[in-house]
């Protein structure tokens, strides 16, 4: 009989840095695994072989976070580390990852997007783009002590943003009105910054204290 599936996904002595150290890599397989999956030329064979290996692979991972909104106990929300976003999160196989650091008046942020990441061949999709910018102008609004949500989002895309090359993204808040942050940011090649090729412009809200309590309960 299989055992049934444990409520949290660790036990709760194990010290969250070493939870994270795990996750984190099990992320770094995963997107090694997603980069070698979206750009192999294996046979069919090795292709089903492979789909039966991942599926008994999955199936080792119990356990399930009880309810939606539930904060992972190796998060610090809000403003601190997201293991499993899906831009700087290090367990996701999904996130380049994103790594941010504070730049100036705003903040920056480095990543290399791979394939799994394309649109048009050789170049980045337009939303992975957005992804980072909307992600980089949250970490933004709260360098500014001004946590918000993304309400707007205009993207101007100026030059295609190519693949499998270290990129620069920037973030600064320019202003704001009561609850409302205006925000800016880019997206350049590291090894050319004074040239965006992506440029977003943003209004971030700050939900009022009733609203924010009913959007996160967890916190
Ligand atoms: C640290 C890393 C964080 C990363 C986060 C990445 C960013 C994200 O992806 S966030 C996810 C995407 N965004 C969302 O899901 C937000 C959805 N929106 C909402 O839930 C609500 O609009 C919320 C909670 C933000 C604000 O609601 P609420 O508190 O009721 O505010 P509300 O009264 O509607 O609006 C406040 C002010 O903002 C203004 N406003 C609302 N929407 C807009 C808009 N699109 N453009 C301009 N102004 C707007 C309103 O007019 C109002 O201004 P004023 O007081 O002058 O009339």
């Amino acid at each position: 009989m299989t055992a049934p599936p444990t409520e949290t996904p660790f036990p709760e002595t194990e010290e969250p840095d070493d939870q994270r150290t795990a996750i984190a890599a099990l992320g770094h397989e995963l997107r090694t695994l997603v980069d070698a999956t979206v750009t192999t030329a294996a046979p069919t064979e090795i292709l089903h072989r492979m789909a039966d290996e991942v599926r008994g692979l999955t199936g080792q991972l119990t356990g399930r976070r009880r309810r939606r909104a539930e904060i992972p106990a190796v998060d610090e929300f809000p403003g601190g580390v997201r293991m499993y976003s899906p831009v700087t999160g290090l367990g996701s196989p999904l996130a380049p990852p994103l790594r941010v650091a504070p730049d100036g008046d705003g903040v920056v942020g480095h990543c290399t997007l791979g394939i799994a990441h394309e649109g048009p061949p050789g170049y980045v999709h337009g939303g992975m783009s957005a992804m980072l910018l909307d992600e980089l102008m949250g970490w933004a609004c709260y360098a500014a002590k001004s946590p918000a949500m993304t309400v707007s989002l205009g993207m101007r895309y100026r030059r295609p943003v190519p693949v499998e090359t270290p990129l620069r993204v920037h973030a600064r808040v320019t202003g704001t009105e009561d609850r409302k942050a205006f925000v800016t940011g880019s997206i350049s090649t590291e090894e050319t910054p004074s040239v965006p090729l992506v440029t977003a412009d943003a209004v971030f809200v700050s939900p009022g204290p009733g609203r924010a309590r009913a959007l996160f309960p967890s916190t």
